[in-house]
């Protein structure tokens, strides 16, 4: 007996493509011996399907497809995750597709409710096991957060299953993998047969899914584990109900897990959305740095452009980085003098503004004259913007509304500054892209003269790790004072967090990489009288 499992990229709603994908997968997976073919979590159209799932079109549309799917798979078992709905319950399900016809249908169990996860407000839950027979062995079927639960699983082993087929839609955060291992160990500790865990791979709006489907025995023992951040038609001989060891890969870690959950998201939002390019303010900065080095690395030099804008605040060393690293990465290169633009406006605003001191007025406008040559450029070309804010800047609202936060897709919103310098220090040991100065000089959002950021924060090292406890952590005032941070710089940062909310529900979606993003896991009142800062 030979499982495949199909790691594949689905594209939300695409369910002809997705079809023709499993399609495909399964002929090339029967060709080379296999007898079943898993693949992933709601395979047919896409992981999260969202709001589409409270349309009953989008039901019917998935059956139809599901069994035009069903009448190409011959000489092939094939087990496809799909919305299904059944008198006015809509499942979670995967079916058992076989010579021409759908044989049985699983309902998923475990509903996630939880962080990104919305699966109550569409799924009722299944409770029955399916589990179906090949070459002697029974193999119990069951869907991702299912795995994380006792109860799918034993409802499978007691329905007499020796091997579990898991279809998932797992997304990546930061060394989910070792919590993945973690789980599915329990579980086998629990009932003692082996797990084969097929995941989706690919960018979905805010989420990627890593894929890095593996195969554990039934003592916990990996036996195969598969690429990371690609498609992967991978193949387990079974001897019995025992899984042959075979292909043991190493899964990428820490600095590259990051760098490639980013290229992995730009570049599926862009090509999924069908964007021709995209383009980006080059300040000479570290975050525009990093973010231009994963969208070239993402896309390609030839589909990104970079715009530098000197105002009257800007460096010649920025000027001069900026062309040094459009050197070294080949990509288009534009220089926008901000001046007469700022002139004009500050003369526009002077009758109004006789008296008052220059402010962040002043500041936010330099920023929004960017904004708006940069979007005056994704309109002419169709190109997308891509905004360069990082997660220490979104947490405290340290970026302009309408500003630098004008754009359509944050590349690096759920990256803290600390880990912006790590990943630009980590791309430079594999090529060197990146000037070397734009990552030692002290970073300067340059709107006014000698500004520094830690000017108006606190030294990014103490923000990032109040921002990781408070927001990433959930922990109190006092736990984190505990911790050993200053209660002032403490207070400080939590208010600044409340005071932002307004800012983060106005940004643009961007890729997840921690267990806590500020998107579909972040959802707090813009409008609220509860303090904890004081
Ligand atoms: N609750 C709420 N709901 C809706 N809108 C709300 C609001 N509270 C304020 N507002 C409005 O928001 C506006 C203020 O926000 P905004 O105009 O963005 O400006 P603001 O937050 O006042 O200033 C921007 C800050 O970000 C810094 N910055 C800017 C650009 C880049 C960087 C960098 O280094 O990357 C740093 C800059 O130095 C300054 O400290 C006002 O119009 C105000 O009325
Ligand atoms: N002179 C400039 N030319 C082009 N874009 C700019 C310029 N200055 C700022 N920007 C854009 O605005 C964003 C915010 O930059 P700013 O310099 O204010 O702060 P930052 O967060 O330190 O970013 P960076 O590290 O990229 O400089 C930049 O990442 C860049 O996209
Ligand atoms: N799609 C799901 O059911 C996901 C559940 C699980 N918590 C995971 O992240 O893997």
């Amino acid at each position: 007996m030979k499982i495949a499992i199909a790691q594949i990229n689905c594209t939300v709603g695409d369910l002809a493509g997705n079809a023709a994908r499993i399609a495909d997968y399964a002929q090339r997976a029967k060709a080379q011996g296999a007898d079943l073919l898993l693949t992933p979590e709601l395979g047919l159209c896409g992981y999260p399907p969202e709001d589409l799932l409270l349309r009953d079109g989008f039901y019917h549309a998935c059956d139809t497809v599901l069994r035009e799917l069903a009448q190409r798979v011959q000489g092939i078992t094939v087990l496809v995750g799909h919305p299904h709905k059944v008198g006015k319950s809509c499942y979670n399900a995967a079916s058992v597709l076989r010579d021409g016809a759908i044989v049985s249908t699983y309902h998923k169990h475990s509903l996630p409710n939880h962080s990104v996860f919305d699966e109550e407000r569409y799924f009722t839950h299944g409770n029955e096991a399916c589990v179906i027979e090949m070459g002697g062995v029974k193999y119990g079927i069951i869907i991702c957060a299912d795995v994380w639960h006792e109860h799918a699983p034993f409802r499978a082993r007691e329905a007499g299953a020796q091997v579990l087929l898991v279809l998932n839609a797992s997304p990546y955060h930061f060394d989910k993998q070792a919590t993945r291992y973690e789980t599915i160990r329990e579980r086998i500790g629990e009932i003692g047969v082996p797990v084969i865990y097929a995941n989706l791979v690919g960018g979905q709006d805010e989420l990627v899914f890593d894929g890095a489907s593996f195969v554990m025995d039934e003592d916990g023992e990996l036996t195969h584990q598969f690429h990371a951040f690609e498609e992967v038609l991978g193949f387990v001989e079974m001897q019995g109900s025992k899984p042959i060891p075979g292909v043991c890969e190493n899964v990428v870690k820490d600095e590259a897990s990051i760098y490639r959950a980013l290229c992995v998201g730009v570049r599926d939002y862009i090509q999924k959305n069908r964007f021709p390019g995209v383009l980006l303010g080059l300040s000479g900065g570290i975050d525009s740095a990093l973010t231009l080095a994963v969208a070239v690395d993402a896309l390609g030099a030839d589909k990104v452009l970079a715009v530098m804008m000197p105002s009257p605040y800007t460096a010649q060393i920025s000027i001069d980085d900026s062309r040094e690293m459009v050197k070294l990465l080949g990509v288009r290169y534009e220089e926008l003098d901000i001046v007469p633009t700022f002139d004009a406006l500050q003369q526009t605003l002077a009758p109004m503004f006789q008296g008052l001191p220059a402010d962040t007025t002043e500041e936010n406008l330099q920023a929004r004259i960017r904004g708006t040559l940069l979007m005056a450029i994704s309109n002419k070309t169709g190109s997308l913007v891509l905004t360069t804010g990082n997660k220490s800047e979104m947490t405290v609202g340290y970026c302009t509304l309408y500003g630098d936060m004008a754009g359509g897709f944050a590349v690096i919103k759920d990256v803290s500054k600390t880990w912006v310098y790590r990943l630009a220090r980590w791309r430079n040991a594999q090529g060197h892209v990146i000037p070397e100065r734009i990552i030692t000089r002290p970073p300067s959002a340059e709107l006014r003269p000698d500004q520094t950021d830690q000017d108006s924060l606190p030294p990014y090292d103490v923000l990032d790790a109040i921002m990781a406890c408070y927001v990433e952590k959930n922990m109190s005032i006092p736990q984190i004072v505990e911790q050993g941070y200053a209660e002032a710089d403490v207070l400080r940062v939590v208010k600044l967090i409340r005071m932002a909310e307004y800012k983060r529900r106005q940004a643009p979606v961007g890729v997840r990489i921690t267990d806590r993003g500020f998107g579909k896991d972040w959802r707090y009142p813009i409008t609220v009288r509860y303090r904890d800062d004081f």
